[in-house]
């Protein structure tokens, strides 16, 4: 099942994702999990392998739920997650270069070695789940000093089974007005896009801009995600 991943990842079309990334912030990568395996996830929602659950209105992030895995994660989403970083490490680094930043690590297991002696040592991979009504404001995934620019979602429910819905991301230039753009994926199709700042080409050469992404009311049925943050937090 992890070669089966690592496979699929490593045959992602890198170049168009790499490219649509440095035009909108935001690419779909095409389907990076199984559909039997996305049940599979989803199924691991209410068992014992999660650190922590987070009721989204008690703290004004929207409206649905989600959960933390604990460690160790399971095996498809450590799978997944190692295998895109290398790949997402490329972008980042184009965009440290461009922005005048340190570069990130090659690959994953050097960047949360990062993380961990910044005290950013609990894992971020998370299942969102979400029911009519529900929603995700616009937000930004940073836990701490330590971040990866970028961030990958993927769909874990067939996208028949719901309305609604849409993964919104907002890309803000200071004192400027906002630009949208609105994601819908495939079962197990995922989308990688910009967790705070990138640099964007204009007329005058790069700016940076600000991400925020949020999810769009539920309008029926049910929505479950995975969420792959390459940063752990404190
Ligand atoms: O449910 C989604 O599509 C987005 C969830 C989210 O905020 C995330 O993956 O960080
Ligand atoms: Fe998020």
């Amino acid at each position: 099942m992890t070669d089966d991943v690592a496979t699929t990842v490593a045959n992602l079309d890198w170049d168009r994702i790499g490219a649509e990334l440095d035009e909108y912030g935001v690419a779909r990568t095409g389907p990076v999990i199984a559909p039997e395996t996305c049940a599979a996830i989803t199924g691991l929602y209410d068992e014992d392998r999660f650190r922590s659950r987070v009721v989204m209105k008690r703290h004004g992030f929207g409206s649905g739920e989600y959960k933390y895995f604990a460690n160790p994660l399971p095996d498809p989403v450590a799978a997944l997650r190692a295998a895109v970083y290398p790949h997402a490490a490329k972008v980042a680094n184009g965009w440290a270069e461009r922005l005048g930043m340190e570069a990130y690590p090659d690959t994953l297991e050097a960047m949360l070695e990062r993380c961990h002696a910044e005290g950013q040592t609990k894992p971020t991979p998370l299942v969102l789940k979400y029911g009519p009504g529900d929603y995700n404001c616009l937000h930004q995934d940073l836990y701490g000093a330590v971040a990866f620019p970028l961030q990958l979602v993927v769909l874990l429910s067939d996208p028949a089974s719901f309305e609604g819905g849409e993964l919104v991301l907002t890309e803000q230039r200071p004192r400027m007005q906002s630009r949208a753009e609105v994601v819908t994926l495939g079962q197990g199709e995922g989308a990688l896009f910009t967790t705070s700042i990138r640099p964007r080409r204009g007329t005058k050469g790069d700016h940076r801009v600000m991400l925020r992404h949020g999810v769009s009311r539920l309008r029926s049925g049910e929505r479950y995600t995975l969420g792959v943050i390459f940063h752990d937090a404190a």
